[in-house]
């Protein structure tokens, strides 16, 4: 049970209790509140069973943390510095890993099965497929097993690409690696039956600034993905997530499913040396986005 005393755990106390009102919210109660098991007012009321409790309070969520992207669209630049100084950065690779000077983990191999999930989704079509993000090269691995007709890989890292040159990945064929940000290469390349997004460095603004491209580079027909590792430390936060990328890819012409897969990360050794715990979930919920059949019918 949750404790009670001040206005943010009382709206735990009352999503624990199912109370469906949660009137509290209007009273300034904040949605997002963590007590000190690391819960917030949906956990308590997913784990209750209270169905509507929950819903109301991802609504609440999701209208909350739209607000504050507004904002924040409006007043910063954060994201923007924040991947310049990524880029500046030396990496390090090791067998597991990818590594930033902070030593925070830019790609690790726990990640594999999830690669594999992804590439299969986006080369379902066959066809020819787009990679943002090379880091360990797994999904560009994972995508070269299914033959796609061509493979372009963005890729902005002066140290990952030149792991990639060195790797011979400029000599497989149909392949073409494109080296750049890219928010400023993306517009140049044409459209594609499948593509998967996964940078580092960027935050859910940039994620969002992509997908208002997504409509126009994917075909009819084919498959967009992203790594879904939004709010990953929290699985109500996630939800929210989820649930306004649904709800900005629906505003975009574009239906979402989410594939649940088990995963477990539990291990310590897996984050031994790693600065950033960036997964604590059990499932991976991957997202499959597609032109939304009844909108292209019209
Ligand atoms: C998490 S890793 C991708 C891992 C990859 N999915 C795999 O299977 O190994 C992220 C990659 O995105 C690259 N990246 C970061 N910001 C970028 C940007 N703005 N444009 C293109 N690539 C970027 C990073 O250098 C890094 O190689």
């Amino acid at each position: 049970m949750a404790p009670s005393d001040d206005k943010g755990s009382k709206l735990m106390a009352a999503a624990a209790a199912g109370d469906t009102e949660c009137l509290l919210l209007d009273a300034g109660a904040p949605w997002n509140a963590i007590d000190k098991t690391g819960k917030c007012a949906g956990d308590y009321a997913v784990e209750g069973g209270h169905e509507e409790a929950a819903e109301f309070l991802l609504e609440a969520g999701c209208r909350a943390e739209l607000v504050l992207g507004l904002l924040e669209r409006k007043l910063s630049n954060q994201s923007a510095a924040s991947n310049n100084s990524y880029l500046q950065q030396r990496l390090q690779y090791d067998s597991e890993r990818l590594m930033d000077a902070e030593s925070k983990g830019v790609m690790m191999t726990w990640e594999g099965p999830l690669m594999e999930a992804h590439a299969q989704a986006i080369c379902s079509t066959g066809g020819d497929v787009l990679n943002v993000g090379f880091g360990l090269g797994m999904v560009d691995e994972a995508l070269q097993k299914r033959k796609p007709r061509s493979h372009t890989i963005i890729e902005a890292h002066p140290d990952v690409h030149a792991h990639m040159l060195q790797q011979g990945w400029a000599d497989k064929p149909g392949v073409r690696i494109v080296f750049g940000r890219w928010q400023d290469v993306l517009l140049q390349l044409g459209q594609f039956d499948g593509i998967f997004f996964d940078t580092y460095g960027e935050y859910y603004e940039d994620l969002r600034a992509f997908h208002e491209h997504v409509p126009k580079l994917v075909r009819p027909g084919g498959v967009y993905s992203y790594f879904n590792g939004l709010a990953a430390d929290n699985a109500f936060f996630h939800a929210v997530y989820c649930q306004i990328v649904k709800s900005e890819m629906e505003r975009l012409g574009m239906a979402t499913q989410f594939i649940p897969l088990p995963i477990n990360v539990s291990d310590k050794s897996i984050w031994e040396g790693v600065k950033n715990r960036y997964w604590q979930l059990d499932t991976y919920f991957l997202p499959i986005c597609q032109h939304d059949e009844a909108e292209e019918e019209q």
